[in-house]
């Protein structure tokens, strides 16, 4: 929307990282879509730059929209059309992923900070949080949960933020993810709701074993003999930890499975990202493990994501 002035008004505040560079805050709509013509022509996804310019430069994407009707309009944006440059010529030429450029990623409600060495959170796992409160809802209140692997802690954040009442951990081995899943809980201020627990998967939370209601968990599942095919964006920069699930994409699955039935509560719910085609197999690993309910469920595409199973209530 253009105002009376002129100016296409840019909410407010990409909480900022200090602009590289130096140059004009304040542009044209002629100036904006003249540079974002000559860099589309050099390649790249026009999608990608203007996922840059929201999250890089606050140029929300329908005030971008509104430029073609109003070149003349004139707009201020958070970093110097030259920063942007910058970090999309970075990106273009060893295909660091943006989030990592920006330091942000939308995610749910939230914009989470992450930085390399950190998973960026993925849009199919935004989906676990309401899935797990669906399947929990004629259940008893959730006092008590877990999420393995916890990453930039957005599930954890997610989690917490939807149950304010109950008390949380967040587990997680790798020494680079720890101070930015404990930056993000402390950004939304849950570091008295959510323990950060180092360790790995359930061993961190042996005090706690038999008392968790709800364990959320999306592990590394990708097969190790895929991890070369993947997009340079993914393989070249995020971290191996977080996606490597070993031979058959199954080791960090089996490890979480085979504790469950001691680690959760009776009549506590386990629930598992998981890769496309490995559904079958993470139902027998749970019902193998004496678990009970198993259920499957799609990701917005329709493809099975997810499975979720119960701790027997009488075990
Ligand atoms: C696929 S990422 C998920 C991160 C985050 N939960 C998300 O959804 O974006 C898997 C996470 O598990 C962590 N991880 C890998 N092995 C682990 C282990 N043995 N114990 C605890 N966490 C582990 C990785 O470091 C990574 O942060």
């Amino acid at each position: 929307m253009v105002s009376q002035a002129g100016t296409v008004p840019i909410p407010a505040p990409i909480p900022a990282s200090p602009a590289p560079g130096s140059g004009a805050l304040t542009v044209t709509g002629s100036e904006l879509l003249d540079w974002r013509r000559r860099l589309l022509a050099q390649g790249g996804a026009a999608s990608d730059l203007d996922w840059l310019l929201d999250l890089g430069g606050g140029l929300r994407w329908s005030q971008l929209q509104s430029l073609w009707c109003h070149p003349q309009a004139t707009l201020r944006l958070d970093r110097p059309l030259e920063a942007l440059d910058a970090l999309w010529h970075r990106h273009r030429c060893t295909h660091e992923p943006l989030q990592y450029l920006v330091g942000r990623c939308p995610w749910r409600d939230l914009e989470l900070p992450v930085a390399p060495g950190v998973l960026i959170p993925r849009q199919e796992t935004e989906l676990m949080v309401d899935l797990a409160l669906e399947l929990r809802r004629e259940a008893p209140p959730i006092s008590c949960w877990a999420d393995l692997g916890t990453g930039s802690g957005c599930l954890a954040i997610a989690l917490a933020r939807s149950l304010p009442a109950s008390r949380g951990f967040a587990v997680e081995v790798s020494a680079e993810a720890l101070p930015q899943a404990r930056a993000n809980l402390g950004r939304w201020d849950l570091q008295g709701q959510v323990s950060l627990l180092a360790g790995d998967w359930w061993q961190p939370l042996q005090p706690w074993w038999g008392g968790l209601d709800l364990v959320l968990s999306n592990p590394p599942y990708i097969p190790s003999a895929t991890l070369d095919g993947l997009e340079p964006v993914v393989r070249d920069h995020e971290p191996h930890l977080a996606l490597d699930g070993g031979p058959d994409g199954l080791l960090a699955i089996r490890s979480i499975v085979a504790g469950a039935v001691q680690a959760l509560a009776p009549g506590g719910l386990l629930l598992l990202e998981h890769h496309h085609d490995q559904s079958e197999a993470v139902g027998e690993l749970l019902r193998a493990a004496g678990l009970e309910r198993p259920g499957v469920h799609p990701d917005l595409e329709g493809r099975a994501r997810f499975a979720s199973a119960w701790r027997p209530v009488a075990q």
